[in-house]
């Protein structure tokens, strides 16, 4: 995370007004990333570690319960279990998932968990805003995160209103973000711009021009529950947003793609993306996180694959 976080800026349009993507180009590139072949040997263990360390790791079902929460947070604090560990030669390594990701109503069930597993320093990020979609009056939008943040979540991830964006009222838009910045508080802010339902590629970018000059510290590609989540192609034109801000504010702005991330394979290749087009600072959990609900399992398999030479069996390592 940005050390101070992203203050953002005034609202001005000069900033996406003239954006024109060149969709071939861009599916050209994603597709390209799409059928790569990774890096393979130790090279392959130290990239799934690193996924490892990016994941916000993440329960979001109507289901949710303390037990179920908290057994969350001992993967959270335990990714990779410590026989793995010590055949990697990384035991010495603090290895956690980047965070774990909740709704608001579990946020104190995880802090109470990860102080009992001895990692309270994991970071509890909370959806607010009427998650997933956002279809509430801001008044309770706005109490819903300060809720959370009093609860004890620091890191807060808002969805964006839709209603808005699709009218091309990108103000409002920007306006409702800056007043969820500031019932943040000191807590991170992570703008989720559901770009399934944003209608066109032009929309993703100026939705994240708008969410970064609102205050995003990062911003993330989707709940999880639209019927397309993250994908290549929208996190190219996200990321070219994100470097265009760079260069026009020198502020740093994160990156998380979410839903539908599910192999090792398709971690490393986030990961050699982000590498290859923003540079190495932005492969760490400061700058980088996946949002998965079941990814840590294959890449926990593939460490011991690595570690082993086999796979598994169902009893070592039980699925889900
Ligand atoms: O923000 C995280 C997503 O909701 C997780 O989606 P997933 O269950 O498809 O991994």
């Amino acid at each position: 995370m940005a050390e101070h976080g992203n203050l953002g800026c005034e609202y001005d349009e000069s900033f996406f007004k003239d954006v024109r993507i060149n969709l071939p180009a861009v599916k050209r590139r994603a597709a390209e990333l799409g059928s790569r072949r990774t890096v393979k040997k130790h090279w392959q263990a130290d990239w799934q570690l690193r996924a490892v360390t990016c994941i916000d790791l993440t329960t979001l079902a109507g289901d949710d319960t303390p037990s179920n929460v908290s057994r969350l947070c001992f993967k959270a604090a335990h990714p990779v279990s410590t026989d793995v560990l010590k055949m990697l030669q990384v035991d010495h390594k603090e290895i956690t998932t980047g965070a774990v990701c909740v709704y608001p109503n579990q946020v104190t069930a995880a802090k109470e968990s990860l102080k009992m597993v001895g990692k309270p320093s994991i970071p509890v990020a909370s959806v607010a805003t009427g998650f997933p979609c956002g279809q509430t009056a801001l008044a309770p939008r706005l109490e819903e995160i300060k809720y959370a943040v009093n609860d004890g979540a620091t890191e807060i991830d808002i969805v964006i209103n839709r209603t808005y964006a699709l009218a091309g009222n990108w103000k409002g838009v920007y306006d409702e973000v800056r007043q969820m910045k500031q019932a943040c508080g000191s807590a991170h802010m992570k703008t989720i711009l559901a770009t399934g339902e944003l209608g066109s590629l032009n929309n993703v970018y100026k939705a994240s021009m708008v969410c970064m000059m609102a205050g995003a510290d990062f911003i993330k590609t989707s709940t999880g529950k639209e019927g397309v989540n993250a994908t290549f192609v929208v996190a190219l034109v996200m990321i070219r947003a994100i470097r265009d801000f760079l260069q026009r504010t020198g502020i740093r702005v994160g990156f998380k793609p979410a839903g539908g991330i599910r192999t090792a394979k398709d971690a490393c290749v986030w990961l050699s993306m982000m590498k290859e087009e923003l540079g190495d600072e932005y492969t760490n959990p400061r700058l980088f996180r996946i949002g998965a609900s079941t990814l840590l399992g294959d890449l926990e398999r593939q460490l011991y694959h690595f570690a082993t030479g086999v796979y598994p069996s169902v009893v070592e390592m039980p699925l889900g």
